[in-house]
């Protein structure tokens, strides 16, 4: 098999040897029906591994399905999975299908397998054991042909060890092993792939690319990478955004490697006060900057459009209109006629006190309500895992969007 070609195809960067062996037995199992445990730490590209399998492999024409066991509610992770029958439960006014039904002669790819309940990993074994389950609600055994891979970041053994994961089921699941390594054990794919992140960056937003001086290249092929390859393009990200320069020097490449890997050391601005946050604090913060700077820049264009005095009163209208619901500038209170910028100076910043939560609970609900709450696409604008996002919504209450 040509792992060049499965790489473009995946988009997968990179070609260290630890990395392209893990793929190889990707390859190899992948036309047999064998359960595969995809294990490594978190943000190492887990996720490519399940689509490689069920790509190659006899069932890539019936259904891939993966599931993120650790963002689905307790209540309703049975129902999701093995489908439920109408009545079953408070809500339940229609029979449903579960993945297993669904993807009958294809793939489910079991994402965070650790976080699944006790009862769920009771009825998954039985699954993977004899093809046979109950939809929730139901007394009639079914049959389905389903090929199992499961992926975690935690250590399985120790989970079992303290009773949270059933022992047979990880012998089960643990069939084939695949470790994807963690990026400072590929050290050679470091710069690949920050070049990569960087350039995609910089064509989505029609800027030149940053580029890194010798001393900053050694840094950051030096550093530990706690959060991986997530962290590292969150990092590419951060300081395309953020930079003048385009050329990164060590020092400036400091500022955004947390000393241990999880403590920021930018200094961040938050409602008045400059505040240490966390790893997703950060990140939604940058990315908050990141869209800030591209509306600026619109911003600034319109603004200077207005004060030159060169746009057509209804021009200037809708210009002024829309600075106005944006809070730049204020609001005259009665206005029949253009108001005539090119003559006043004073353009206002709105004064908003937020605090940390309010400015997280914002950037989260104006993430779901852009994607109509679809929570995958919205993690992916905040830079942030599913999970993760399904955590952030439970902890702030954020019921409504
Ligand atoms: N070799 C790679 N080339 C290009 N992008 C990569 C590579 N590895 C990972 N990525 C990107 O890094 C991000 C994190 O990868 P992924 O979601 O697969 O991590 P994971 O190991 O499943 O993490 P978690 O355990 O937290 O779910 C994704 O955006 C993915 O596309």
């Amino acid at each position: 098999m040509d792992l060049i070609a499965v790489k473009q195809r995946f988009g997968i960067i990179g070609s260290s040897e630890a990395m392209d062996r893990a793929l190889e037995i990707a390859l190899r199992v992948a036309p047999t029906d064998l359960s595969v445990l995809v294990t490594g730490e978190s943000g190492v590209g887990k996720e490519f591994f399940p689509q490689v399998i069920h790509a190659y492999s006899a069932r890539k024409h019936n259904k891939y399905i993966a599931v993120n066991c650790g963002a689905i509610p307790e209540g309703t992770i049975d129902s999701e999975l093995f489908g439920h029958e109408k009545g079953s439960f408070t809500g339940a006014t229609e029979s449903r299908k579960g993945y297993f039904e669904e993807a009958d002669g294809g793939t489910i790819f079991l994402d965070e397998v650790a976080e699944l309940p006790h009862s769920t990993q009771v009825r998954l074994l039985r699954v993977l054991q004899t093809g046979e389950f109950i939809r929730v609600g139901s007394s009639k055994t079914q049959k389905t042909n389903v090929r199992v891979v499961a992926a975690t970041n935690i250590n399985l053994q120790t989970a079992i060890k303290e009773g949270r994961f059933r022992e047979d089921l990880y012998y089960r699941l643990n069939t084939v092993p695949i470790y994807v390594p963690a990026l400072r054990e590929r050290k050679e794919d470091i710069y690949t792939l920050f070049r990569k992140f960087a350039s995609d960056v910089a064509i989505q937003y029609r800027m030149p690319p940053i580029t890194l001086d010798a001393q900053a290249r050694t840094m950051l092929e030096n550093y530990y990478w706690r959060g991986n390859i997530r962290q590292l393009k969150n990092v590419a990200e951060q300081i395309s955004a953020i930079e003048e320069s385009r050329v990164i020097t060590a020092e400036v490449l400091k500022k955004y490697l947390p000393d241990d890997g999880s403590q920021t050391t930018v200094p961040v601005y938050v409602g008045g006060q400059h505040a240490q946050s966390g790893d997703f604090e950060r990140e939604l913060l940058y990315k908050m900057l990141f869209d800030m700077r591209t509306e600026m820049s619109d911003i600034k264009g319109m603004l200077h459009e207005l004060l030159s005095g060169r746009s057509t009163p209804e021009q200037a209208e809708r210009i002024a209109g829309f600075l106005q619901a944006a809070n730049i500038i204020p609001a005259s209170q009665e206005q029949t006629q253009a108001p005539n910028y090119a003559e006043s100076e004073e353009v206002t910043e709105p004064e908003k006190e937020l605090t940390k939560e309010e400015v997280l609970r914002n950037a989260i609900v104006k993430a779901l309500r852009k994607h109509n709450g679809r929570r995958k696409e919205a993690a992916k604008d905040l830079f942030i895992s599913e999970r993760t996002l399904y955590r952030k919504i439970k902890e702030l209450g954020i019921n409504e969007y």
